[in-house]
């Protein structure tokens, strides 16, 4: 993606079992888990040295936002770093409360949806030039992001009025919009508030809310991948056939209930076509689009081949092709044959308690590195990779300088803020840099204030207390 930002912020639900000992509220947990972070960084909203933003949401959530990435395996690698980070945030808290004579388990899930019925989310951002049509881009893109829950949905059991059923996307029932400003009361699919976290004349952040948080690498992979060539394709401005759907929202729904890629869709020209028509359409259109520009390298054409396989299964009604790649194939393996095993109907509380250990990412809790480790869930990333990303930023935008900075003020030991535009030291006389240009690596003022904090003697060692 070397001409496309992308950064991708994940929210994370907390739930305590107290096992019969002293139950703890989740703002308690949250409190805990925080309390190394404000101790660190004197705050629950900290930027880290990798270039990321580490914070309390509202509700207790604890959130990460990856820095400003160019390359998708970056992108995954500062994901599953901020996975660990919180992991070992979570280690830290359970042991104090072990400490205190607690008995119970903090769990931190990788879903959407908590048991109160309540939806948090998995937010895409992807850079996009400012000259573009936008409304024009934003028609063509739903269709596409309506069905890209057949690639990356994360899968979910439901009580239906038939018993419980597997559905394909956990976001889907939390969507009331296609496209609009407003992220909580009517959340919709593409979110139009603008912040640009850049050059306002030259950028625009394209904030997608409607994808499934992934806890498969590949789903994550095909899922920003795929939606990056859309969006190549559609800056074009190539004329390009509508797939506008009538009703979006009742078609993201279908489509979910359904499980299945012959969803069929009106649209909004009175054709109907299936989930599975849109999708193959964009897969042809993107891989086209990917030869004749020579952005077919890196890992694109392993993503398009993903892409086509999981399209091809769809099709086939078989997904085990993709059931070690993608999480709602791999999910749905798993839930029906233990059910199947244990003769049990899915909803069954067991059924449950196995489909959230499939989201939990505290340490020793979930499923998913268990299934990586026995080779039934592929990883893409390098291990020594997601440990360097834990510290250090990815290669090829801002963060590199975002990441200096922070690296040189903590050694230095002098007080600091930074955030995706800023870097500023608060001291008086307080100095602040502006970075407006997301590619950017480099930049004169930046590198004048980091080599001043260069000449200042050491601190701290360990600049990366996280
Ligand atoms: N110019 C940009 N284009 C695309 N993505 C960007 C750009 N600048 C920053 N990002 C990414 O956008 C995300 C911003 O995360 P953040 O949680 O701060 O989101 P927000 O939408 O600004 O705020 P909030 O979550 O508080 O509502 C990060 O993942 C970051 O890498
Ligand atoms: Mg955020």
């Amino acid at each position: 993606m070397k001409e496309r930002i992308v950064g991708i912020e994940t929210e994370y639900g907390l739930a305590y079992d107290a096992a019969g000992s002293k139950p703890q509220t989740i703002e308690e947990i949250a409190r805990r888990l925080f309390a190394p972070v404000v101790e660190w960084g004197r705050s629950t909203n900290v930027f880290l040295t990798n270039g990321s933003r580490l914070y309390l949401d509202v509700g207790s959530h604890p959130e990460v936002a990856t820095a400003e990435c160019v390359d998708p395996l970056d992108l995954l690698a500062q994901d599953r770093a901020g996975v660990q980070i919180l992991a070992d945030l979570t280690a830290r808290a359970q042991a104090g409360i072990r400490a205190k004579g607690g008995e119970g388990s903090i769990h931190l899930f990788r879903n959407n949806v908590d048991s109160a019925g309540n939806s948090f989310g998995c937010h895409e951002n992807y850079l996009i030039p400012r000259r573009l049509e936008y409304a024009r881009l934003t028609d063509h893109l739903l269709p596409f992001l309506v069905t890209r829950q057949l690639l990356s949905g994360a899968g979910h059991v439901v009580q239906g009025p038939d018993g419980a059923r597997l559905v394909l996307s956990q976001r889907a029932e939390h969507m009331w919009e296609g496209v609009s400003s407003s992220s909580t009361r009517s959340r919709p699919m593409i979110n139009t508030r603008d912040e640009p976290h850049a050059d306002a004349e030259r950028f625009r952040r394209l904030h997608v809310i409607v994808g499934d948080t992934n806890m498969a690498e590949g789903s994550t992979l095909l899922k920003t991948v795929s939606t990056h060539l859309v969006l190549s394709l559609l800056e074009t401005g190539r004329v390009m056939p509508s797939w506008a759907i009538a009703n979006p929202v009742k078609a993201l729904r279908e489509i979910s209930t359904e499980a299945s890629a012959t969803t069929q869709l009106l649209l909004a020209d009175g054709r109907t076509v299936t989930a599975l028509e849109v999708q193959e359409y964009f897969l042809e259109a993107a891989t086209e689009h990917a030869r004749s520009t020579g952005m077919d390298s890196g890992v694109v054409p392993e993503v398009l081949e993903l892409w086509a396989r999981t399209l091809r299964a769809w099709a086939a009604q078989d997904l085990d092709p993709v059931a070690d790649t993608l999480d709602f194939a791999a999910k749905r393996s798993l839930l029906t044959r233990y059910a199947e095993r244990h003769g049990l109907d899915l909803g069954d509380p067991r059924v449950a308690r196995l489909e959230l250990a499939y989201h939990d990412v505290a340490p020793g809790a979930g499923l998913v590195p268990g299934l990586e480790q026995r080779g039934l869930l592929r990883r893409f990333t390098d291990p020594a990779a997601v440990s360097q990303a834990r510290s250090e930023p990815p290669r090829g935008s801002r963060a590199e300088i975002r990441s200096r900075f922070l690296h040189a003020a903590r050694r230095a030991g002098v007080d600091h803020q930074a955030d995706w535009l800023h870097l500023k030291l608060t001291e008086e006389p307080s100095k602040t840099v502006l970075l407006t240009d997301p590619f950017a690596t480099s930049d004169p003022a930046a590198d004048e204030l980091i080599q001043a904090l260069d000449t200042l003697p050491t601190v701290h060692t360990h600049s990366t207390a996280l």
